[in-house]
C-alpha cells in the first residue's frame, strides 16, 4: 500500500491572548493521498483555516504530529518551513491577493524567480484560461480573473500540494464553478493533491473526500462514489 502524503496525527492547536485560551484544534487525525481532492467543511470557528495553516507550514501545532512525505513539520525549524512552504506549497485565499501595479502576467512571473523548477508564468495563465489577457492589472480584470490569476500564480512552481480557503467565497456561483473547473483540471493533469476550505456544502460533490469539523475536530470524512464535474453543481 502506497503511503500517504500527508499524515496528521492527533493535532492540538491552543491560541493564548492574555488570560484568555482558545482550543482551536482538539485532536486532529486525517491522511490525505498523492493527488486527492479534499473538501473542509464545518461552521465558523471550527478549525479549519487552522489545520490548514498548520498543514501548509504557515503555522504550529500546539502537540501531535504532521508529516508531509519526508518532511516532519512539527520538527521543522522556521529555516525548513519557509523551505517546504517555497518548494511544495501553493496557497490560494479568498481575496487574490495580486499587486495592484503588475499585469498578470507580472504577478506571476515573480513567483518563477524564486521557486525551484516553474513553468513559465504564460503557460500557468494558459492553464487557468487567461493567456489572452496576461497583460491586463488586476483592475481590469473580473473578481472570478483575478482569482485565477492569483491559482497561476499558485501553481507556476509546481507544487505537490494546493490549499485553498475559501476561493470561490467572493465569488458568484457561474464565476466560482469556472473557478472551480481550474482547480479540477489542476489536480488532474498535475496530479496535485488539494484541500479546498468552503461554506459552500454543494462544492463537498467535486471532492474525492469530504472532512467535516466541528469544535476543533473531524466529525466526519466521507469518500465520494461518484464525483461530480463542478459545472454540474448548483448553488
Ligand atoms: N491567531 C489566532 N489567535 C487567537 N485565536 C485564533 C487565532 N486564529 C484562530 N483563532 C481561533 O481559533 C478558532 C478556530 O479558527 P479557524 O479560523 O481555524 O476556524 P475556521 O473553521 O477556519 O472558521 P471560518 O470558517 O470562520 O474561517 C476560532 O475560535 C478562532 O477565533
Amino acid at each position: 500500500m502506497s503511503e500517504a502524503l500527508f499524515e496528521v496525527k492527533d493535532v492540538t492547536k491552543s491560541y493564548r491572548t492574555g488570560d484568555v485560551e482558545v482550543q482551536a484544534l482538539r485532536g486532529v487525525d486525517l491522511t490525505l493521498e498523492r493527488g486527492e481532492m479534499a473538501v473542509m467543511l464545518g461552521p465558523s470557528g471550527s478549525g479549519k483555516s487552522t489545520l490548514l495553516n498548520i498543514m501548509g507550514g504557515l503555522d504550529r501545532a500546539t502537540s501531535g504530529r504532521v508529516r508531509f512525505a519526508d518532511h516532519e513539520l512539527t520538527e521543522h525549524t522556521e529555516r525548513q518551513l519557509t523551505r517546504y512552504r517555497r518548494d511544495h506549497v501553493g496557497f490560494v485565499f479568498q481575496f487574490y491577493n495580486l499587486i495592484p501595479s503588475l499585469t498578470a502576467y507580472e504577478n506571476v512571473a515573480l513567483v518563477t524567480e524564486i521557486a525551484r523548477n516553474p513553468m513559465d508564468a504564460g503557460e500557468a495563465l494558459a492553464m487557468v484560461g487567461l493567456k489572452e489577457r496576461m497583460d491586463h492589472f488586476p483592475a481590469q480584470l473580473s473578481g472570478g480573473e483575478q482569482q485565477r490569476v492569483a491559482i497561476a500564480r499558485a501553481i507556476v512552481k509546481r507544487p505537490e500540494v494546493l490549499f485553498c480557503d475559501e476561493p470561490t467565497g467572493a465569488l458568484d456561483s457561474k464565476t466560482g464553478i469556472l473557478v472551480l473547473e481550474v482547480l479540477c483540471r489542476v489536480n488532474a493533469e498535475f496530479d496535485t493533491t488539494m484541500a479546498i476550505i468552503t461554506h459552500n456544502a454543494a462544492i463537498r460533490q467535486i471532492a474525492h473526500r469530504v472532512f467535516s469539523f466541528r469544535d476543533g475536530r473531524i466529525e466526519e470524512a466521507v469518500t465520494n462514489a461518484v464525483r461530480l464535474q463542478p459545472s454540474s453543481v448548483s448553488w
